[in-house]
């Protein structure tokens, strides 16, 4: 079965040494990961002939076996290798193979197999292997990148030269940070895991899978299903679209805290002014705040109130803005939540002292230093909690909307009034949020994908 861990080049280097300190060879694991991709590759090939591109480290190595097992089953197959392998194991497969290997040759056979590059990319890609790659990209025949494409950075999937769309990717041996982030995964086509026997139970990191939802016990009421209140601020609109996404994602009863009137407030949604007597209420089970929020004093007081009421909270929008390490001070962090896009995770950042760069490593920090549950949504969003990294299938590029953030966290804020969970909320809002886009028309208003949400709940049913 494949396993879910999402490996960094370093924790990857280190179980392919554990498989060989349990005797397993650097060989044999070459053998498993090329002759698992040719699979692959003779499934989608289907008999056309295939040009299999070697670059000079372990992944070029691949290659030579994908080409060796294709050549055996009769396929017409051809490596291009614009330098010879450096690597003791990549030469060993290159000597295997004795089928035709040319230095340079025009990209003419309708599918090709991109081994120049795997983890090892240490630079950019430049002069015969850029070449190559932009002949790749401007072809129209089907393209299978191995392990990942070869001009990304397998831990933080940046570009590093001329990037391709694959048709396919095959992950060798567990995923790598790069198949979860952009803009390295929107080039990647298909993915797909090619097991190689390495022990993953020990990742902490890994990508989800479509969360298992249940409908409410026999015995439900109201109440018990998940009482969350939305507490609105200067403007109307945006919280007024939290709760109603909220109303769609299985809590049992929302109410809008909120003094503007809401003339277009679906009638079941209850709209109450007095955000103290609101907090008090032993039924609620979870708050969340900052769409709409504003950030004045009056939006800070607000803030400091929701956080002050101990309940199982989701900071969005303004509250993120708003939101300082001595406001934190008595709160519970491990029922917070907070849901940044990638600008509102930059002052996050500057607010905590987190000085890192890329979107995952700021998530896993702030999470770190916090202890709050840390949602950094986007193209490719990242989930940092207790148990270590999730990462998430690519999304629908229509979710780039107004509103959809506003949207997502009143799903989180759902899901955690139904069962109190931060690090489960986000996991299952996010796939509620990815279903609601597929099964909305595309060009969706923030309202429809709330609406929507309503069929992409019976998915995980
Ligand atoms: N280890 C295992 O057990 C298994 C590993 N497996 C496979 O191995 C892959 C990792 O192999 P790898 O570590 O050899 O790295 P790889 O990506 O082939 O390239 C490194 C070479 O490229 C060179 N180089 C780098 N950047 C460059 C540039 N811009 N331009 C030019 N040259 C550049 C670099 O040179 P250097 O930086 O040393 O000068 C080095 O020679 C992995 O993705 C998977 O496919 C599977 O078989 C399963 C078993
Ligand atoms: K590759």
């Amino acid at each position: 079965m494949n396993s879910t861990a999402v490996l960094s080049v370093e924790a990857m280097r280190a179980a392919e040494q554990a498989a060989m300190n349990a005797g397993i060879s650097e060989w044999e694991l070459m053998q498993r990961a090329g002759q698992g991709a040719a699979r692959w590759v003779m499934r989608m090939a289907a008999g056309r002939p295939v040009t299999v591109l070697c670059g000079p480290g372990n992944n070029g190595g691949d290659g030579y076996v994908i080409a060796g097992c294709l050549h055996a089953k009769g396929y017409k197959v051809r490596v291009i290798a614009p330098v010879e392998p450096k690597s003791e194991t990549a030469r060993k497969a290159r000597a295997a193979f004795d089928g035709e290997v040319m230095g340079r040759a025009a990209l003419t056979d309708p599918v090709v197999v991109d081994c120049l590059f795997g983890y090892g990319l240490s630079r950019n890609a430049k002069g015969e292997f850029a070449n190559l790659l932009e002949e790749l990209a401007a072809s129209d025949c089907y393209k299978i990148a191995i392990d990942v494409p070869s001009s990304v950075e397998s831990d933080s999937g940046s570009v590093l030269g001329p990037l391709p769309r694959y048709n396919l990717t095959l992950a060798l041996g567990a995923w790598k940070q790069a198949h979860f982030l952009m803009p390295a995964m929107a080039s990647m086509g298909a993915l797909r895991c090619v097991p190689i026997g390495l022990a993953l139970n020990d990742a902490s990191d890994q990508s989800t899978t479509a969360p298992r939802l249940t409908a409410p016990a026999a015995d439900s009421h109201k109440y018990r299903r998940g009482l969350l209140a939305v507490v609105a601020g200067s403007m109307p609109g945006a919280p007024l679209l939290s709760a109603e996404a909220a109303m769609h994602a299985g809590a049992g009863y929302v109410k809008l805290v909120s003094d503007h009137s809401h003339p277009d407030a679906p009638a079941d949604l209850v709209i109450e002014q007095d955000l103290d007597a609101v907090l008090e209420d032993e039924r609620i089970s979870a708050v969340l705040t900052g769409p709409g929020l504003g950030r004045d004093d009056e939006a800070r007081k607000r803030l400091s109130r929701v956080l002050g009421s101990g309940r199982p909270c989701v900071l969005d929008a303004d509250a993120l803005h708003l939101l300082r390490p001595d406001m934190l001070k008595g709160a519970d962090v491990t029922k917070l939540c907070l849901t940044p896009h990638e600008g509102e995770l930059a002052t996050l950042c500057e607010s905590f002292g987190v000085t890192l760069q890329s979107k995952l490593d700021r998530a896993r920090r702030l999470h770190d230093v916090t202890g709050m549950t840390v949602l950094a949504k986007g193209p490719d969003t990242v989930l940092a909690d207790r148990e270590g990294m999730r990462f998430f299938p690519r999304g629908s590029s229509w979710l780039s909307v107004a509103g959809s953030g506003d949207v997502l966290a009143g799903i989180v804020a759902s899901r955690l009034a139904v069962h109190s969970d931060t690090m489960r909320a986000c996991e299952e809002a996010v796939w509620l949020h990815h279903e609601a886009a597929r099964r909305a028309a595309p060009a969706f208003s923030a309202s429809d994908l709330a609406c929507a949400l309503i069929p992409a709940m019976a998915s995980f049913l």
